[in-house]
């Protein structure tokens, strides 16, 4: 993965509060411009598993975004898997994977979790086997037996991330982007994620990038960490000389 002066401006609408600003703003629109990402360069290897840290606001989720298509930049460049993630190409959107903490299951909720896996199955074109024995790898890693019938929307917090990973990983993405994966987890909760992430990490081979405010998820899991402060990489090195978690504490 190869990002080179990346960059997104936002244009967000002004508006006041109160009737008259509405009524006026309908009439003529201010923009207000939010450089989220600005200049942003760095590489991956394939394989690796890197944190990406930085205070609220920095630009973290907007630049997992970019590189999982989502959103379209507005300056740099960047190759994922030698593809361009914005095109959208559907053979690109089969082999990455952007988990977020916050929201781990897309899709409706009132599906079972094992009708979301199903509509995995054939939105991925996974091969029957294949499905088969990734399901029952991650059935166990991530202890989902009796999980499988339940409706989406009655899971746990905890449950909801479990559950959301096995219905991203049993597509095998070869990248995967992961926002915040531990946000709201109790300590044993993000303890087996972490565990779990780790393994996936090893044995699938997948490059893993990797958002977390928590000190102990980069230090358990990423050698190699790149802070951005203000939309701008401050640093990109070892964990073990990043001095940003003992300056900020763990947010
Ligand atoms: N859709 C949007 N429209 C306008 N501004 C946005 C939009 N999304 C994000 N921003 C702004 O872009 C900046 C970067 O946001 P981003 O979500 O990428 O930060 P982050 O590093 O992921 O933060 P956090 O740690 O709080 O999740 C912030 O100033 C945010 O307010």
């Amino acid at each position: 993965m190869s990002v080179k002066g990346l960059g997104m401006t936002y244009r967000a609408p002004v508006r006041e509060a109160g009737l008259r600003s509405a009524l006026r703003s309908a009439v003529h629109r201010h923009y207000r411009h939010i450089e989220a990402v600005s200049e942003l360069t760095f590489d991956l290897h394939a394989g690796e598993v890197v944190g990406f840290v930085g205070p609220n606001g920095a630009g973290k989720t907007t630049t997992m975004k970019i590189l999982s298509g989502i959103l379209h930049p507005t300056a740099g460049e960047a190759r994922v898997l030698g593809q361009i993630p914005w095109r959208r190409k559907h053979d690109y959107l089969k082999q990455i994977a952007l988990v977020r903490g916050s929201q781990p299951i897309g899709g409706p909720a009132e599906l079972t979790v094992m009708d979301s896996l199903r509509y995995q199955q054939i939105l991925y074109e996974i091969p029957k086997p294949d499905f088969r024995a990734n399901l029952a790898e991650l059935v166990e890693l991530l202890d989902l037996d009796s999980l499988l019938d339940r409706q989406v929307r009655a899971l746990s917090l905890g449950e909801r991330m479990r559950a959301g990973l096995a219905i991203t990983l049993v597509y095998r993405p070869k990248v995967l982007f992961l926002d915040e994966p531990t946000i709201g987890l109790d300590v044993t909760a993000a303890a087996a994620l972490r565990r779990f992430i780790a393994g996936y990490a090893v044995q699938s081979g997948a490059t893993v990038l990797l958002t977390s405010h928590y000190v102990t998820d980069v230090e358990s899991l990423c050698e190699r960490v790149i802070l951005i402060e203000e939309s701008r990489v401050r640093y990109d090195g070892s964990f073990a000389s990043l001095d940003y978690f003992d300056r900020e504490g763990n947010r």
